[in-house]
C-alpha cells in the first residue's frame, strides 16, 4: 500500500520558490530517511506534507491533501516531531505528551482511560517516567527532543515525520529514540520519513534515502546507491570516505587542506 504521494510538489518561503518539482511514492511501513545540506529543503518538505506550508502539485499523505484537509484530519494520519519545538509555558511533560491525543478525542470531550494508556506506555518506552511532573520548558534540550516525540508517538498517526529527531540526543539516547522508532514501524506498518544529518544513521535505519539539494532530489534509492563519496563531495563539498558494512554504508569525514581536496572512496564512486 502507497502511504506517501508528492506530484510536481513545489513550495515557497518568504516569497522564494525553495522547493522545485518533488515526485515521491514511498509505502506504507518504510523508512525514508530524507538527507541534503543546509537550507536544502527538508523541513520545508516535511511541512508540506504536515500541511503547515502551502504547496504546490499533489500530495496524498495516508490518504489526506494536507492542503485542504482540516487539522484534525491531518493529525490523525500524520504526526511531525519539528526541529525547534515551541513549548508552552508552564505545561507539564505528561501534560505536553498528553496533547499528542487531542486529534482523537471527541469534541470538548474528555480523554478516555484508552487515551491515558497510551500516553504511559510513550512515556515509559521513552524513559520519562522522572521528567513527567516537571515542566517541558525546563528541560535540557535532549530531554525535551524526547518528549516532543513522545507527542509524535502518542498521536499515534500513519505518517511519522521526524525533523532531525537525533540532533541534541547523546549516543546512547540516538540509538534508543531510533530503535522505538523503527519497532514502532515495523509493529505497526508506521512510515517514518526522517530528515536527518548523520549519513550513517540514516543509512542504517532508512531503506531508502532521499537527497535534496537545492530544493529538488537529486538521487533516491537504496542508501548504498545514493551515498557515494563522488556524490558526496558534489553536493556537501565534503571529503569523505563512504566505508561498506554489514549494515549499510558508513560515511567517514576525511581531513583535508583545503576544500573537497583528496576524495577516496572505499569503493568506486557511482552517479
Ligand atoms: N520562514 C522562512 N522565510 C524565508 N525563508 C525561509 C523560511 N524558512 C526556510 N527558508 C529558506 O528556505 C530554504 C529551505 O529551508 P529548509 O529549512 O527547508 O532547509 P533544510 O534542508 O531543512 O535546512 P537545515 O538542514 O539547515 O535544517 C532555505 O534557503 C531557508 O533559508
Amino acid at each position: 500500500m502507497t502511504a506517501v504521494v508528492c506530484r510536481g510538489v513545489g513550495a515557497s518561503r518568504g516569497g522564494v520558490e525553495v522547493l522545485h518539482d518533488v515526485d515521491l511514492e514511498i509505502r506504507a511501513g518504510t523508512w525514508v530517511s530524507l538527507v541534503g545540506p543546509n537550507g536544502s529543503g527538508k523541513t520545508t518538505l516535511l511541512h508540506a506534507l504536515a500541511g503547515l506550508v502551502p504547496a504546490t502539485g499533489r500530495i496524498d499523505v495516508a490518504g489526506v491533501d494536507p492542503g485542504r484537509a482540516r487539522r484534525r484530519e491531518i493529525a490523525r494520519a500524520v504526526a511531525l516531531m519539528p526541529q525547534r519545538p515551541v513549548v508552552p509555558e508552564g505545561t507539564t511533560v505528561r501534560e505536553l505528551v498528553a496533547l499528542g491525543r487531542t486529534p482523537h478525542l471527541s469534541r470538548f470531550g474528555p480523554s478516555t482511560r484508552a487515551d491515558r494508556e497510551v500516553v504511559d506506555e510513550v512515556i515509559a518506552q521513552l524513559d520519562l517516567h522522572d521528567f513527567a511532573g516537571r515542566y517541558a520548558s525546563a528541560l535540557s534540550g535532549g530531554e525535551l527532543q524526547r518528549v516532543v516525540l513522545a507527542r509524535a508517538l502518542a498521536q499515534q498517526p500513519r505518517v511519522l515525520l521526524l525533523d532531525e529527531p537525533t540532533s541534541a540526543l547523546d549516543l546512547g539516547h540516538q540509538q534508543q529514540v531510533l530503535d522505538l522508532v523503527d519497532s514502532m514501524r515495523r509493529a505497526n506498518e508506521l512510515t517514518v520519513i526522517a530528515a536527518m544529518h548523520d549519513l550513517t544513521s540514516a543509512a542504517q535505519y532508512g531503506q531508502r534515502l532521499v537527497l535534496l539539494d537545492r530544493g529538488r532530489i537529486v538521487a533516491d534509492g537504496p542508501p548504498a546507491e545514493v551515498l557515494t563519496a563522488e556524490r558526496l563531495r558534489d553536493v556537501y563539498a565534503a571529503n569523505v570516505e563512504v566505508l561498506e558494512r554489514r549494515d549499510g554504508p558508513a560515511v567517514l569525514p576525511v581531513r583535508g587542506d583545503g576544500p573537497v581536496a583528496a576524495v577516496r572512496s572505499s569503493r568506486p564512486a557511482r552517479r
